[in-house]
């Protein structure tokens, strides 16, 4: 199997060198010359620590040149923030060749319908996957070393065509023995923690991000309160994927089954997350955890939930308040997903 990461980032980073140490074949992508620039000086080598486990490999190919870097995989593996994957899916579009397969690490929410309606423009009918999140917690401590915090017992991962998951999943399983397929995107898009997770804690905490103060996101960002206002998006998360007959975890549920951690209530999860207990917060305020993650995140869990007519208040108000804060109409620029019922057989 040969594989094409899209992105030199924290996540592409750690997958480039996860499956080069295994002996694949991998070429990185990014469009950024300061980001492969350090890469290429070094020789392409880049370094992997885990805990104990620290690894340097040297890569196949690292280029800023979209069209040479997929020339001879059979996956490509998207992994950058979901707020890129349509102008990525129209550059993909037009050079991508028959049975590759394309797989948004993660999809956040609705990517891989992104991805298939801009590639059926094309008449082009790859199979596009998507994740429920990134397999690793993990940071690029440099421009070419990744610190990994933990990886994820498992990952959920769906297809479209949905049929396609088994297969899919278990051929990546052979080189990353750490994705469970989903029913179908809705599963993985709907699993979405980023939603949960990343937004709100981020606007409680923008003051201490505009003065530039240090501080770890998710156990000091994440007070008691916060805590229980992030339960109740999660509520209503949930509320709609009951809607579509999919029963979801909730999030000290999923805490507990992607990292181990046990607890009785989730601020106490959070707190005792060893993988989190290295985050700290992100240095500016035009961070993912709000461009990726009320776009692409919570406004298509909006409109999944209008289309049944779900109620979503709060999801709803940190939405508009989110898009007061940044002078923006998330809402609107967001993803709407009108599509989905097309892919949710
Ligand atoms: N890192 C983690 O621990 C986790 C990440 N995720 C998700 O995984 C995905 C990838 O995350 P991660 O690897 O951390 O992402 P990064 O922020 O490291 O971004 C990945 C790559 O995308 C590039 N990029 C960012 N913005 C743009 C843009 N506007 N145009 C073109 N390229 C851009 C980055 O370049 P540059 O560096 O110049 O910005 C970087 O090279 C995201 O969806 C994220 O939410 C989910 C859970 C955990
Ligand atoms: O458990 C996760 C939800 O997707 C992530 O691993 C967690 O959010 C840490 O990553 P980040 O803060 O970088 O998104």
């Amino acid at each position: 199997m040969r594989f094409t990461i899209i992105g030199a980032g924290n996540g592409g980073l750690a997958f480039a060198a996860f499956l080069s140490k295994q002996g694949y074949n991998v070429n990185l992508f990014d469009k950024f010359t300061e980001i492969i620039e350090p890469i290429q000086t070094n020789n392409n080598k880049i370094e992997f620590n885990e805990d104990k486990e620290n690894y340097s490999v040297q890569l196949d190919v690292i280029t800023d040149n979209l069209n040479e870097s997929i020339q001879y995989a059979d996956f490509i593996f998207v992994v950058t923030p979901a707020f890129i994957h349509e102008t990525l899916a129209y550059e993909l579009a037009s050079i991508i060749k028959k049975k590759q397969i394309v797989i948004l690490h993660p999809g956040r929410t609705g990517g891989a319908i992104i991805f298939k309606n801009i590639f059926n423009k094309f008449n082009k009918n790859n199979i596009i996957g998507e994740t429920e999140t990134l397999l690793f917690s993990c940071r690029k401590i440099n421009g070419t070393k990744v610190k990994v915090y933990g990886k994820k017992n498992y990952v959920g991962l769906a297809t479209i065509p949905s049929d396609k998951s088994v297969e899919v999943t278990s051929s990546l399983n052979q080189a990353i023995p750490y994705f469970k397929p989903f029913e179908n995107i809705l599963e993985t898009s709907l699993n979405n923690m980023g939603a949960v997770f990343h937004p709100a804690p981020l606007i409680f905490n923008i003051n201490r991000i505009e003065n530039k103060e240090e501080f770890k996101f998710y156990l000091d960002g994440i007070t008691p309160l916060i805590s229980t206002y992030i339960e109740k998006i999660d509520q209503e998360r949930i509320k709609v994927a009951k809607a579509y007959n999919l029963e979801v975890p909730n999030a000290l549920e999923w805490l507990n089954t992607k990292y181990g951690v046990k607890s009785s209530n989730l601020y106490d999860s959070l707190q005792k997350n060893k993988s989190y207990s290295s985050i700290t917060a992100p240095s500016t305020v035009m961070t993912r955890y709000v461009l990726e993650d009320v776009p692409m995140s919570l406004v298509p869990i909006s409109h999944l939930a209008k289309e049944k007519k779900i109620e979503v208040p709060i999801i709803n108000s940190l939405i508009k308040f989110a898009s007061d804060i940044y002078n923006k109409d998330f809402y609107n620029e967001g993803r709407n997903l009108k599509d989905l019922s097309m892919y949710i057989d």
